[in-house]
């Protein structure tokens, strides 16, 4: 996968304005900064951002369409003006369908694999919370900016779940081991303030463009850098976690299944969701 990737590395000539490339889905939408050549991947699903079947789907089919145009990066955000991603969204785990939930799960390492193993520099513009699975996207990019006063954090263990294992090292690839541990065991979620102090984040912006702004200037340090010997040097440094997964994609799949469907598993799901309902009508 990654070596077909690799051919579309050649040198592009670079034009003076922005355009729409993509405009196929309606829950994302990606926009070719032609002076840059930079993509801004928008996520766009009401209210929440929640990563259902549907909105990976979409980034899944953005990201390939980014990688296939030769664009110079990729920067991930949302159109959303306070949240980034909820995550995934709790309704496609709770009293699931039995054949939809293994397309969503399928479609969740599909945008894993492509993101965190992208051939382009990734960047993610953290314009809102964050939390879980919205964590996963952005420390799946190589490098964030995030606006003050949101969270973000890997908090699968407050909803009685587990994060998986490579949701788990991906947040280790950014975090120090030892904190990541406890963060993870915690559930813990990162103030903006808290998260940069951390390392979880790069910088902190005042505003979205000012955030896509330091997101380009992160891209536009591999301006003079040979593009073939930057992404095989990110490609063999993910090489181990991104090999772990496509290895273990089935068995991933099941354990994800039986784990859900478990009656305790299922429960906690429930009285999570009327806790986001009930916080909604206070
Ligand atoms: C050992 C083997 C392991 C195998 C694997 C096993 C298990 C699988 C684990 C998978 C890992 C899971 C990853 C996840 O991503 S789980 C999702 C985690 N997400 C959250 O906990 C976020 C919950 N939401 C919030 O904290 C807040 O909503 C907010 C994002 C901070 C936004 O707050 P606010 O602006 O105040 O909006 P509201 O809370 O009022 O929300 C608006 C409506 O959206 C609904 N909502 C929110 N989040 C979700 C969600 N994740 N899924 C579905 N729906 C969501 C919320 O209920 C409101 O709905 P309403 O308008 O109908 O009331």
């Amino acid at each position: 996968m990654m070596r077909s990737k690799l051919m579309n590395l050649v040198p592009r000539a670079v034009a003076t304005t922005s355009r729409q490339m993509s405009t196929a889905t309606k829950l994302t939408t990606v926009q070719v900064d032609d002076k840059t050549g930079i993509a801004t991947l928008t996520m766009n699903r009401p209210p929440v951002n929640g990563l259902n079947l549907e909105l990976l789907r979409d980034i899944h089919q953005s990201i390939e369409e980014i990688e296939g145009n030769k664009s110079r990066g990729l920067i991930l955000t949302s159109s959303n003006p306070t949240i980034f991603s909820a995550g995934l969204d709790i309704f496609e785990m709770y009293k699931p369908d039995k054949e939809r939930i293994r397309a969503f799960w399928t479609a969740l390492q599909d945008v894993w694999l492509a993101l965190y193993g992208s051939s382009v520099p990734t960047a993610a513009a953290i314009n809102g919370h964050s939390p879980a699975g919205g964590c996963l996207l952005a420390t799946s990019c190589e490098y964030r900016v995030m606006l003050p006063k949101y969270t973000i954090g890997l908090n699968e263990t407050k909803l009685g779940i587990v994060a998986p294992k490579w949701f788990m090292s991906t947040f280790e690839s950014v975090l120090p081991r030892r904190l990541a541990e406890r963060a993870l065991n915690q559930g813990r979620m990162f103030t903006t303030e808290e998260a940069l102090a951390v390392g979880l984040v790069d910088e902190v912006a005042n505003s979205k463009e000012e955030a896509i702004a330091k997101c380009a200037q992160f891209i536009g340090t591999f301006a003079k850098v040979n593009p073939l010997a930057r992404a095989l040097t990110k490609q063999q440094l993910r090489a181990e976690e991104l090999k772990q997964l496509e290895d273990e994609r089935v068995q991933d799949l099941e354990k994800f299944i039986f784990f859900v469907n478990q009656p305790a598993v299922q429960k906690g799901l429930g009285i999570y969701l009327e806790s986001l309902k009930k916080k909604a009508t206070k």
